[in-house]
């Protein structure tokens, strides 16, 4: 009886992301291939020990999203995946990440992992040039110089970024003149100037306004269709609204993984249930 209390609870509570976006839950979905596969992942800072034997598969052009309390060890997964933690000193990990099969860890190119893995942060960070530069700075990195390449390059991603009509008429202004929105759609321009196949995203929108994070949101779900996207996220309807499946994560440990309805409606672990619920974090 408490057991089908509870459940309801969670339907009611930690359904009510999920229900308050106007999402049903779907039927089965096309299985598509996976990108990342992390296999077994303990990290340590020193002695700290910020994940526990994590496995996960992020399936491709799909949005999977990383929610949990706090220090759960969100960030610190997501930075795996381009190797950003190979700049924290004293940072140590164990076990097995790869991109299409291949290790990222062993014999790996970093250039060419952080190519094809790119990362838009929480704080839109523009660099202090032109947003024209801004936007070519991947590509004339990768040895691209034709200046009408470049154009066309510009113009793709700022298209892509639903940021072109905006700009179009100051591409020579700084980056840093324009809103915050615009500023973090600049960076998704900048991040997928240079063909990335995955796209991380911590924390994207808990800078912007209202406006500028329903814009981000609809970004991220036009660019699952060509793109591998995960996404740190502390607001639970987000997560609603654009994942295709979630993943919750406690004390470096990842308790579970599920597509997003059966994750707000219908969690395995009691732990999920409590957080959705705001029984802690
Ligand atoms: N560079 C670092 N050096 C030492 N410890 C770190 C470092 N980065 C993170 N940690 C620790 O690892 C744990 C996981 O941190 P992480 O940033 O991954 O958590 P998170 O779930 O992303 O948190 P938040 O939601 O607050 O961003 C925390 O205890 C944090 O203090």
């Amino acid at each position: 009886m408490a057991r089908a209390v509870e459940a309801a609870s969670v339907r009611e509570m930690g359904g009510a992301a999920f229900a308050q976006v106007g999402l049903e839950a779907e039927g089965p979905q096309p299985a598509h291939a996976t990108r990342l596969a992390v296999s077994h992942v303990n990290l340590y800072y020193g002695d700290h020990h910020a994940l526990k034997d994590v496995s996960i598969e992020i399936p491709e052009r799909e949005i999977t999203s990383f929610i949990g309390p706090s220090g759960c060890g969100k960030s610190t997964l997501l930075r795996c995946f381009n190797r950003m933690n190979d700049y924290v000193k004293d940072c140590r990990i164990e076990g097995s990440i790869t991109l299409d099969g291949q290790d990222i860890y062993a014999d790996f190119n970093t250039t060419l992992l952080r190519q094809r893995v790119g990362m838009v942060f929480q704080h839109p960070n523009p660099f202090p040039m032109s947003i024209y530069d801004n936007v070519a700075y991947g590509p004339r990195g990768m040895g691209i110089k034709n200046r009408s390449e470049l154009d066309d390059l510009v113009e793709e991603s700022l298209r892509r970024a639903a940021l072109w009509d905006e700009v179009k008429d100051k591409l020579k202004a700084s980056g840093l003149s324009l809103s915050g929105g615009q500023q973090q759609r600049l960076c998704i321009a900048r991040a997928i100037a240079v063909k990335p196949e995955v796209l991380l995203m911590d924390e994207p929108t808990s800078a912007l306004d209202p406006i500028s994070t329903v814009q981000v949101e609809q970004l991220a779900m036009e660019l699952k269709r060509d793109y591998t996207l995960v996404v740190v996220t502390h607001n639970m309807q987000q997560a609603a609204r654009i994942s295709d499946s979630v993943a919750f994560f406690l004390l470096g440990e990842l308790v579970e993984h599920g597509p997003t309805a059966q994750i707000f409606k219908a969690p395995r672990d009691r732990r999920t249930e409590d957080y959705l619920t705001g029984r802690f974090g």
